[in-house]
């Protein structure tokens, strides 16, 4: 993979929606405006294009969306520019499909000081590094503008706590396979929002071990004559590889996930693998044959070891398996975790709640702290997990429920339970409305709300300060970095 010079950019297209109103998004005044190539002209200037279908254009840079894309004018529109930072003049191709707009940057002509200089060729917002053009003071601006921005209303944030070496962090890969149009097999990550593979050897913040591992399943492929599987014929093997590396134990769990059960030649392909990468500590099959896009299906065979690995997080021990949630970044879920637990402030007489708890990482660590402490998830793997690592870490006062966390609260509403403290974990997509009213109704003394994203979080904070709650403070930590995610723990007290 070679760097093309003169910020040269690899195919980045973003598709918009026509109109300016479509189109605008929030935008938080950031990064470096002093260029001295745009110092005094208006950021928005832009340059038509001669007349030419589809030939480049030049824009300026005005300001960033809220997932760290330029914002620029082009012919009285506001459009989206991937890659490109606020004071950065740029040559952009725009292309119109239906109501929408494409634009991809072929060439930074004024680079801005805020501007990065990766070592790999994949790191556009394809592959999910969706800023990793910005250095790291950039990053930081820009999340902390992000969260400063969504959590206004509810009073002052926190400086973000960043990461010391922002790379190789992910105990987690997902490649997915697929043939090019040479009929050569290649694996990568979706471009965002499609099924499109994008061809990746590499990426700066994957445990460099998981992409050697996958490197080395790609090139045995042939040799086991073992075909990607393809979506649009439902023929093939091989849909992704999923590796999980304990970054602690050492440990590595390899999942191939299949189309089909039937898996020639396996006990020869496990051992050639092992092989090769003796650190490997299990190997599982996982059968997905179904036509959504979620990664693993249900059945799962265990090919070699145990089937799950165990790491050390907050100086307790976790065994994972392959379906349950496990943060992707235990270097900074020690410091996400260890603000959470201040902001619970436990005594150890109190009765804690920890909602969305997986498997049990949060209600494990607070529970030395707590009298006692209640789990609820939806996954069951994860709720085994949750079970067995309340085991094997000694801990007597934890109980684990396999549920929906709301209907789990409104039954405790119902019983009209003595909750003290309530720490709550939720996906991106935040609580829903009977978690949330019986929150309400039960009145905790405290919530401790870890989101990975602060819209949701944003618009739940909203709903429990119109029950009779305040939030006292909002603690932003870089769990991502490299992308546009912003993680962010917020303290919430019963408004007396
Ligand atoms: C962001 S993870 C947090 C897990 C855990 N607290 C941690 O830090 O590792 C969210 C968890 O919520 C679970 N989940 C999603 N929807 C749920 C629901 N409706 N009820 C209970 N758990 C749910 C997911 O399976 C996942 O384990």
């Amino acid at each position: 993979m070679t760097k093309k010079k003169n910020h040269g950019f690899k195919k980045s297209k973003n598709k918009q929606h026509q109109t300016e109103k479509q189109n605008s998004k929030q935008s938080p005044p950031q990064g470096n405006r002093k260029n001295s190539k745009t110092k005094g002209k208006p950021p928005t200037t832009d340059k038509r294009s001669h007349g030419k279908k589809n030939a480049p254009v030049e824009v300026t840079c005005s300001g960033l969306t809220s997932e760290g894309k330029g914002i620029v004018r082009w012919e009285g529109k506001q459009l989206e520019v991937a890659n490109l930072l606020p004071g950065e003049t740029a040559e952009v191709i725009v292309s119109k499909k239906g109501r929408f707009f494409n634009t991809e940057l072929k060439r930074v002509i004024n680079p801005s000081e805020d501007r990065a200089h990766p070592p790999f060729a994949y790191y556009h917002e394809g592959t999910g590094c969706h800023i990793h053009h910005m250095n790291d003071q950039a990053q930081k601006r820009f999340k902390q503008n992000v969260i400063d921005e969504l959590m206004k209303p509810f009073g002052k944030t926190e400086p973000i706590i960043t990461m010391e070496h922002p790379y190789g962090y992910r105990n987690k890969n997902v490649m997915t396979f697929g043939l090019n149009n040479k009929r050569q097999i290649i694996s990568g990550l979706y471009a965002e929002n499609t099924h499109q593979i994008i061809p990746m050897e590499r990426s700066i913040i994957h445990d460099p071990k998981a992409d050697e591992i996958i490197q080395t399943i790609k090139g045995m492929m042939k040799s086991f004559k073992m075909q990607p599987y393809n979506e649009d014929t439902g023929q093939g093997f091989l849909r992704h590889v999923l590796i999980r590396v304990g970054k602690m134990s050492g440990e590595i769990m390899v999942v191939l996930v299949a189309a089909s059960p039937v898996f020639k030649g396996k006990n020869n392909f496990v051992k050639t693998l092992r092989n090769t990468h003796p650190e490997i500590t299990t190997i599982l099959l996982n059968i997905n044959d179904r036509n959504d896009s979620m990664v693993l299906g249900n059945q799962e065979k265990v090919l070699y070891g145990k089937g799950t690995i165990t790491d050390t997080l907050c100086g307790l021990e976790f065994e994972i398996s392959a379906n349950s949630f496990y943060q992707i970044n235990p270097v900074q879920t020690e410091k996400l975790y260890t603000r959470a637990i201040e902001m619970a402030g436990l005594t150890g007489e109190q009765t804690v709640i920890d909602a969305y708890c997986g498997i049990g990482t949060i209600g494990l660590v607070a529970s030395k702290r707590a009298g006692k402490v209640i789990g609820v998830e939806v996954n069951k793997g994860a709720v085994r997990d949750a079970i067995r690592n309340s085991k094997r870490n000694g801990v007597k006062n934890a109980r684990f429920y396999q549920g929906d966390a709301g209907e789990f609260m409104v039954q405790m509403a119902e019983r009209d339970e003595n909750i003290d403290v309530v720490f709550m974990d939720p996906p991106r997509s935040g609580c829903d409305e009977a978690f949330l009213s019986s929150l309400i109704q039960l009145k905790p003394k405290r919530i401790v709300y870890v989101s990975c994203n602060p819209a949701t979080l944003a618009r739940d904070l909203r709903i429990l300060e119109d029950g009779g709650f305040r939030t006292k403070q909002v603690q932003p930590v870089d769990m991502f970095p490299q992308t546009n995610h912003v993680e962010a723990v917020a303290e919430i007290v019963l408004d007396v």
